[in-house]
C-alpha cells in the first residue's frame, strides 16, 4: 500500500501542522483507497482515514462541497486535513466525523426482509437533500452505506462517486448500474441514483439472484414479481428501475401509498386460505412504517 500508515491501537498520532493529537482506538475499515481508524482527540472520537495526497484532497472537497447539505447529513462531516510523519516519511490522512452505525448488509443481517423497505424509504431521505443540492450519489451500494441511530438514518461512507447533474458518474458498480442492465445512461441524474436505490432494495433481499440476472433486466423484473415480501412494493420498485421517478420524495410519497392498507388487503384476501403465519410480520412492518412517517 502506497504512502499509507499502518498505524497500531494505543498508538499516538500527532499532526505535523496543526499539533493535533489522536489516540487510535482500532481500525474501523480499509478499502482501495486507504486505511480508517477509529480515533479520539480532544474533540472525541472522530475517524481518521489515511490516503494519497490526491485522494485526501480530492474526498477532503468532496465532504467540504457537502457541508450545503449539511441539514441532512449525508455524509461524514470534515473535521481537518493534515500529515503525520513516521521515521522520516510523510503520511497524509484527514479526520471526518465517525458514523457510528451498522453497514447495511450487516444491519439486514439479523432483520425480516421486510425491513429493506423501511431501509428504501430512508435512503430516499438520505438521497433528496443531495439531489436538491445538485449532485448525485452516483456509486450507490450497501458497503459504502451505514444505518445510524434510533431512526434509522442513512448515511454515506464513500463519497468517491459524488457527481454533480449533468455530467457523466464518476464511480459505479456494475450491480447497480443502469448502464449495466442497458436501462439507461450514466448521466448523473436522480433517476440514476433511484434506479440504484431500487435494485440495493432487491438486493436486500434476494441478492445472489440478482448477481445471476447479470444484466439481463427482464430477470430483474421476474425476481420482484416472484418475491412474496417484494411484491408488497412491486410497481414503485419497477418504476424506479424503469426511470419514471426523477424525484426521491415522489418515490417515497408513492411508496407509503402502495404499502398502505390498499395492497395489504389484497394480498392478505389472496393469501387468506393458506392461513399465512406472515400476518404478524406484516402488521410489525406496517407499525414501523408508520412510526417512519410519523417520526419525519
Ligand atoms: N466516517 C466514517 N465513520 C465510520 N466508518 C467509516 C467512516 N469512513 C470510513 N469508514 C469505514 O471504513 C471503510 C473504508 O472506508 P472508505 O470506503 O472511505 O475507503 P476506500 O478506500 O475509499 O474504499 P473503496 O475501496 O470502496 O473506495 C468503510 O467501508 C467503513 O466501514
Amino acid at each position: 500500500m502506497k504512502n499509507r500508515y499502518e498505524a497500531m491501537s494505543g498508538e499516538l498520532l500527532i499532526g505535523k501542522w496543526t499539533g493535533h493529537k489522536w489516540r487510535v482506538e482500532r481500525e474501523i475499515g480499509r478499502g482501495e483507497n486507504g486505511i480508517v481508524y477509529l480515533v479520539t482527540g480532544t474533540i472525541g472520537q472522530a475517524a481518521l482515514k489515511f490516503a494519497d495526497s490526491a485522494a485526501v484532497a480530492s474526498e477532503t472537497n468532496t465532504l467540504k462541497s457537502l457541508e450545503r447539505v449539511r441539514g441532512a447529513s449525508p455524509g461524514p462531516f470534515f473535521i481537518e486535513a493534515d500529515d503525520v510523519e513516521k521515521n522520516g516519511v510523510i503520511y497524509p490522512f484527514y479526520i471526518m466525523e465517525y458514523i457510528d452505525g451498522l453497514m447495511l448488509h450487516t444491519f439486514m443481517r439479523n432483520k425480516k426482509e421486510e425491513w429493506s423497505f423501511i431501509l428504501l424509504l430512508r435512503l430516499l431521505d438520505f438521497l433528496e437533500p443531495l439531489h436538491n443540492s445538485g449532485k448525485i450519489m452516483g456509486d450507490l451500494k450497501p458497503e459504502n452505506l451505514i444505518v445510524s441511530g434510533p431512526t434509522h438514518m442513512i448515511r454515506a461512507v464513500d463519497m468517491g462517486g459524488i457527481t454533480k447533474q449533468g455530467r457523466s458518474v464518476k464511480e459505479y458498480t456494475t450491480l447497480y448500474d443502469r448502464a449495466s442492465w442497458h436501462s439507461g445512461t450514466r448521466e448523473a441524474e436522480p433517476a440514476y441514483d433511484l434506479f440504484a436505490a431500487s435494485v440495493l432494495t432487491i438486493t436486500l433481499v434476494h441478492k445472489k439472484e440478482v448477481q445471476e440476472a447479470d444484466g439481463q433486466i427482464e430477470r430483474l423484473i421476474a425476481i420482484i414479481e416472484s418475491s412474496p415480501v417484494l411484491q408488497l412494493a412491486a410497481p414503485i420498485l419497477q418504476q424506479a428501475i424503469s426511470g419514471h421517478y426523477n424525484c426521491a420524495k415522489t418515490m417515497k410519497k408513492e411508496l407509503l401509498i402502495c404499502l398502505s392498507g390498499k395492497k395489504t388487503m389484497k394480498l392478505r384476501t389472496r393469501r387468506k386460505k393458506s392461513k399465512s403465519k406472515k400476518w404478524p410480520v406484516v402488521l410489525v412492518f406496517f407499525t414501523f412504517i408508520l412510526m417512519v412517517f410519523l417520526l419525519h
